[in-house]
């Protein structure tokens, strides 16, 4: 039976430390890189990523949307990027931010955390916006096949708190509630839970929030977003320990060249190991 991915991820983190690097092929980036923006592109440069990191990072967090701009084919690429880099033993996260309601979230669940799918992923990012109740197939075939998920709390953009600071009756605000609801989930696991939170690098200090949910927090906006792993302590306080900061232009921008990919990778993995408590 495979081992719950919150387990995986704990193991993953401590070797290797808790950098998660972006498979975000932009358009832009295709071209700084001197390739082509159509498939053939898209599949060297996702090759060359897994390629230059698989060995040293914890975590790969292919961005779907930059896979499907090319339909079937790019699609067809985003399956070989993820069992290429899982083959090569490194986790991966994917990007899709599903979220529908529940009789079709449980397809969504079916194509990325079904065992057996082409696209399957240690873990999946999701939208709890139609209601954290509207996640639970994916969360219960996570729970089956040893998945994760990391669900939309406090995300890195500054739109965000439109919907996710907003107050509920009882008070609490919709951010805080995904967390509460994540750390029912995760009661009781060791030596961490599989049901993360995204939660942005860029959002200042969150001492109000109880970040504390047994369970892995994702944090995008490191790097090209502004913020800078010497800012995690300060945003995470005591939760710091459970975070997987993502950097993905700010280590893509170093391509092709794949000496200068590891290069960057390893100074953000140093500027963070830096930044975490001594153990
Ligand atoms: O709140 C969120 C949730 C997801 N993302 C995604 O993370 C990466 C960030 O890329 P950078 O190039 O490091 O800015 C990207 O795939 C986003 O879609 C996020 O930024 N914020």
């Amino acid at each position: 039976m495979t081992e719950p991915f919150g387990a995986r991820l704990r193991h993953a983190m401590d070797e290797r430390g808790p950098l998660c690097v972006g498979i975000d092929p932009h358009a832009s980036l295709l071209t700084e890189w001197g390739l082509t923006d159509d498939v053939a592109g898209l599949e060297r440069f996702s090759r060359t990523v897994v390629e230059a990191l698989s060995d040293r990072v914890a975590v790969f967090k292919p961005q779907s949307a930059f896979f499907e701009r090319f339909g079937s084919r790019g699609v067809a690429v985003l399956e070989k990027t993820v069992q290429e880099a899982r083959a090569a033993g490194a986790l991966v996260l994917m990007d899709a931010k599903r979220g529908d309601i529940g009789s079709t979230m449980a397809a969504y669940a079916e194509a990325f955390l079904r065992k057996d799918s082409p696209l399957f992923s240690d873990a999946l990012t999701v939208s709890p916006y139609l209601g954290y109740g509207s996640l639970s197939p994916a969360v219960a075939l996570a729970r089956e096949s040893g998945a994760g998920l990391f669900v939309l709390a406090l995300t890195s953009n500054p739109e965000g708190g439109e919907v996710q600071h907003a107050v509920r009756a009882d008070g609490r605000n919709v951010g805080a509630t995904m967390l509460a609801h994540l750390a029912a989930e995760n009661t009781g696991e060791e030596p961490l839970g599989s049901f993360g939170a995204v939660v942005g690098a860029t959002l200042g200090d969150l001492s109000t929030y109880d970040l504390d949910i047994n369970g892995p927090l994702l944090a995008p906006g490191v790097g090209a977003q502004g913020a800078t792993p010497a800012d995690l302590p300060r945003v995470f306080g005591a939760a710091i320990r459970n975070v997987v900061p993502n950097v993905s232009r700010g280590v893509l921008r170093h391509g092709p060249d794949t000496g200068a990919l590891r290069d960057s990778a390893e100074r953000f993995a140093d500027e963070i190991r830096s930044a975490l408590p001594s153990a």
